[in-house]
This record gives C-alpha cells, structure tokens and sequence, in this order.
C-alpha cells in the first residue's frame, strides 16, 4: 500500500469548476496529494459572476470535519470562503486540536466584484483565525481591508506585512500582488526574512480562481513536507503556467487549466 499525502480543503463550491473546492481538489490531484473538502457554503455562480449563495449551517460544517478528522488527519489544509463568525469558530476550534500546517486564503470577494463573506466576520477573521495560521495569503485588495490601508506600490506591501506580522500576530504572510500593475509579483514575509517571486503578467481576462490554486498548491506541497518557501516557489511557477494556459471556459472571467504545470513536467 502506498500511503499518499492528503490536504484538506474547507471553502464553498463554484458550481463551473473554476474557483473553490472543486479548483483546489484538481490542483491538489495535479501535485500527486490526496484531496478532501469540507464545504462551508454553495454558490450559484459562473465565470461572469457570483448569482446566489446558501451558507452551509455551522453545525453541519463541524459534522463534515468530524467526518473527516476522526478517521484520517490531513497531512495539511487550507481555507477559503468562510462565510460567517460561526463557521470561523469550527476552524478555529478544529485547528487548535491538531497541530497541522495551515493556509488561509481570505477569500472576500469574488474575481466579479462580489462579496462572499459577512462584513462582520471581518474582525474575528483578523483576531482569532489568522493568527493560527502558518501562512496567509491575501490579495492586494484583501491585504488592504485586513490592514485598513490602501496599497499601491511595494512599499505599501512592506508596510501592510508589518502589520500582518507585528499586529495580528501572524506566523507569515503571503501577498499576491496580481492586481498590482506591472508584473506579477508575489512576497512572502516571515519574522526572519522576505521572499519575493515574479514573473511577467499575462495580459488574460481568465484568471477565476487563481487564489484559491495557488493556496491550494502550497496547501499540497506542504502536505508532502516541503518548507513554506519550496511550497511558495512552486505555487508561483504552477499557477503561471495554469494562466498561460487557461482552457478558455465560460462567456466571462474564465477558469485557470490545473493540469498544464503537470504536462510540462512529464516532458521536461
Ligand atoms: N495576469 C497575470 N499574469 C501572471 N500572473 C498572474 C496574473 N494575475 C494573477 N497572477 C498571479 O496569480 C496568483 C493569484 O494572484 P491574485 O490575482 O493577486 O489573487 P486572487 O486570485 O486571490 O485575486 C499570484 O501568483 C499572481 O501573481
Ligand atoms: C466558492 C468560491 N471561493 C472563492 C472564490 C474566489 O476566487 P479567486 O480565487 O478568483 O479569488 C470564488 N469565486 N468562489
């Protein structure tokens, strides 16, 4: 028997594949981990935009991750669209009993413009879930409503990581500056030192569900035990080859291709 790695997703679905836990189990599929999702909420939604949501109910969500935890404990996981303060506390309470490596990808807003998560959850997202996280992965626009200042050059990055690290207290965080101008640049900061990651942007309309990819690819390496900046570094290269070939689906905003990172490889 050959025991994979497995990484666990909790997030909402996106009924055309794109975003969300159906985005995260390919990626996880595609890195050769063992997927599992527990779902925080459904949404009617496609690639031009966000047409209803059905929150899941607490309870329920805490039954899903009792399902899952009390017969195998994921290698690592992650989260996405965590709608409301109730369903933040299951995570909260569910990473507190287990010591696993833990992504959070504050999912606020969608691709569209609309909104996912209860503006009041804000706060406790800030106070209670992200400082359990080993990495969070913001944005520029979530990185902005996180630390309540606007972000237009790198050294607002600097200055919103400072307040990521040194007032609520996170291990490290991730900024994903697609939404910057210019390249694609990408920095993790942990208390000891700065990553930073670009690459040329690709002038592309189909970026749906990139965040959820790239948390989830760095979710999958590190369910395998890669460190954080093996599991950023490869997240970076996976998710421009996912946009460089995206598979061209749906009438607006489309989907990324989860597989194209793996096809290059098996004929490098
Ligand atoms: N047009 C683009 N060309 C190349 N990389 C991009 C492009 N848009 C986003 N990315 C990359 O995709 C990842 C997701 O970033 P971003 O779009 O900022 O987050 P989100 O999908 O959460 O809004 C990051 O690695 C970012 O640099
Ligand atoms: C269920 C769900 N979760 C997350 C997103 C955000 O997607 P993106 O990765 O484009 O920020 C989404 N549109 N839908």
């Amino acid at each position: 028997m050959h025991r994979m790695p497995i990484a666990l997703t909790v997030a909402g679905t996106d009924p055309t594949g794109g975003a969300g836990v159906l985005a995260d189990s390919k990626a996880f599929h595609s890195r050769g981990v063992y997927g599992m999702a527990a779902v925080t909420s459904l949404t009617a939604q496609n690639t031009m935009g966000v047409q209803d949501v059905f929150n899941v109910p607490a309870e329920f969500l805490e039954k899903q991750l009792e399902s899952i935890f009390s017969d195998e404990v994921p290698h690592a996981m992650k989260s996405g669209m965590v709608a409301t303060i109730d369903m933040m506390v299951v995570v909260a309470n569910m990473v507190e009993d287990y010591n696993i490596p833990f992504v959070i990808d504050p999912v606020m807003i969608a691709t569209s413009g609309d909104a996912l998560i209860e503006e009041e959850s804000i706060e406790f997202l800030r106070s209670t879930l992200l400082p359990a996280a080993l990495t969070v992965t913001p944005n520029i626009h979530e990185a902005e409503k996180i630390t309540g200042h606007k972000i237009e050059k790198e050294a607002d990055v600097r200055k919103a990581a400072r307040i990521f690290l040194d007032e609520i207290g996170v291990h490290s965080v991730t900024i994903k500056g697609g939404h910057l101008e210019g390249d694609a640049v990408d920095y993790l900061f942990t208390h000891e030192d700065t990553v930073i990651l670009s690459e040329p942007r690709i002038e592309t309309s189909h970026t749906h569900g990139t965040g959820c990819t790239f948390s989830a690819v760095m979710t999958a390496e590190l369910a395998k035990g890669k460190t954080l900046e093996e599991s950023f570094r490869l997240a970076k290269r996976y998710i421009t080859s996912a946009i460089r070939n995206s598979p061209g689906i749906g009438k607006g905003n489309g989907p990324v291709n989860h597989f194209s990172f793996r096809e290059e490889q098996v004929h490098e």
